[in-house]
């Protein structure tokens, strides 16, 4: 099928003392929009340190831009920031065509790439709340957009655009989320209650994530050279050279300015995040971008609340490198490539010796006719005391998480009490 690609103009706009910044910024929402169906056309900065609160860019640059648009015959105009409600309004009565900012963009992007119920409703529930403020008068802003980019709901489905339906909707969606919610905190639950560590793949969009999640767990996550490739959480076990087994879960990737609508309505696929015992912080080391993209993971991170858990950092794509600038800069991190198995060797013991590892204190009884597992048990704790009455065998142990983690369950049943430090 031949698809359609949308004729895009990109506008940034900014102090001139930030302009490294804008320009790499206007770079990404070039791979944005590409990733979106849309053929960039023309783009366009307005350098300003205050920004015009109707137009934001300035009412003779609106009008250099119209002829532009005009001349490409373009189809939207992106803005690379989040445009407010009056904003949007007045440059749709501008412009020829139609208008969307940022935030828009990547909702579009996340409601082409959402393949789970799940993600579906996550990112059908962020687009209607981003939506609602936006829709003026009584004639929609969005009707007016028409088709495309920015009209477009989660699995080709044509976004609500009456004010009363979004209200329903909105509220149909929390309430499916909420039911989601319920089932994941149930599998959640179950994996915590399994005491196997948890790792989170976590890193700015394009990293290398799934192609990691694929290298080290023969998982089959699509893992392509665009942006947000991945959108759903995907789990998978893994055993560490020390035998442990972990669950490591690949998600959605950061980016700048992710919008907040989005953090929100993801809130619960993330909170695999928060509740990981162990980051493994995905860097593209090659991008010339990477300190400002591992800034903004780091900003999302705190805003999930999920600074306080150990990171390591670990720096992809070494091979598209000259030389190796990273290792000796930073603590806790790991220059690697994806692609090679030697590589992801030293990937796995650095897991390995990085996932702290707790103790577990019990006590366990083991009957005298079950001899044979007081030998075992032996092989997996360190006995600190013991009993033997007329039937059972009684005993005092401690022992790491990671030896508890690989104990057999037909031992584990003869534990009776045990704590966690
Ligand atoms: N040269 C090189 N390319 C890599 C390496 N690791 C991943 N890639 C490529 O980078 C691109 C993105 O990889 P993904 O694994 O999809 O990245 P991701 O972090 O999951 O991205 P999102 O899901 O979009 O957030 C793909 O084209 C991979 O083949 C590496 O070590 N070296
Ligand atoms: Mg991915």
């Amino acid at each position: 099928m031949e698809v359609q690609l949308e004729k895009a103009i990109l506008v940034g706009c900014g102090s001139n003392l930030e302009r490294a910044q804008l320009l790499s910024s206007l770079e990404e929402l070039s791979k944005l929009a590409e990733t979106a169906n849309a053929e960039v056309v023309g783009e366009s900065i307005q350098y300003r340190d205050r920004l015009d609160a109707s137009s934001v860019i300035g009412k003779g640059k609106v009008e250099e831009l119209v002829r532009l648009a005009e001349e490409k015959e373009a189809d939207l105009i992106i803005f690379d920031r989040e445009l407010s409600p009056s904003q949007v309004q007045y440059l749709e009565q501008r412009f020829p065509c139609k208008v969307i900012d940022r935030t828009q963009l990547i909702l579009d992007i996340f409601a082409k790439h959402a393949q789970t119920k799940e993600g579906r409703l996550q990112v059908e529930l962020a687009q209607l709340e981003y939506m609602l403020p936006r829709l003026v008068g009584l004639g929609s802003s969005l009707s007016r957009l028409g088709a495309g980019i920015g009209t477009r709901g989660p699995g080709e489905t044509k976004l609500e655009t009456d004010r009363r339906h979004i209200r329903r909707r909105i509220k149909e969606c929390k309430k499916q989320l909420e039911e989601v919610e319920r089932h994941r905190q149930l599998l959640s639950r179950q994996r915590k209650k399994s005491e196997t560590p948890q790792i989170a793949l976590v890193g700015y969009t394009n990293a290398g994530k799934s192609t990691l999640l694929n290298r080290l767990t023969e998982a089959d996550v699509l893992a392509e050279d665009r942006l947000f490739a991945t959108l759903d959480p995907t789990t998978r076990y893994l055993e560490l050279p020390s035998k442990r087994h972990v669950y490591l879960t690949d998600t959605v990737g950061f980016i700048r300015h992710l919008p907040h609508s989005i953090v929100a309505a993801f809130r619960s696929t993330l909170t695999q995040t928060k509740e990981a015992d162990l980051l493994l912080h995905v860097v593209d080391a090659s991008d010339p971008e990477v300190n400002e993209q591992i800034l903004a993971v780091e900003q999302v991170l705190e805003e999930l609340g999920a600074s306080h858990i150990p990171i390591l950092t670990v720096f992809n794509k070494s091979d598209l490198l000259e030389q190796e600038l990273w290792e000796e800069k930073q603590p806790n991190s790991i220059h690697i490539s994806a692609f090679s198995d030697e590589d992801l060797i030293r990937l796995r013991d650095r897991i390995d010796l990085t996932l702290p590892s707790g103790q577990i204190n019990g006590k366990a009884v083991i009957p005298l006719s079950k001899g044979e597992f007081l030998a075992e048990f032996y092989r997996f704790a360190q006995v600190n005391q013991s009993k033997t009455n007329d039937d059972e065998h009684i005993l005092w142990f401690t022992t790491e998480l990671r030896k508890w983690s690989q104990m057999p369950q037909e031992l584990k049943d003869y534990v009776v009490e045990k704590t966690e430090d």
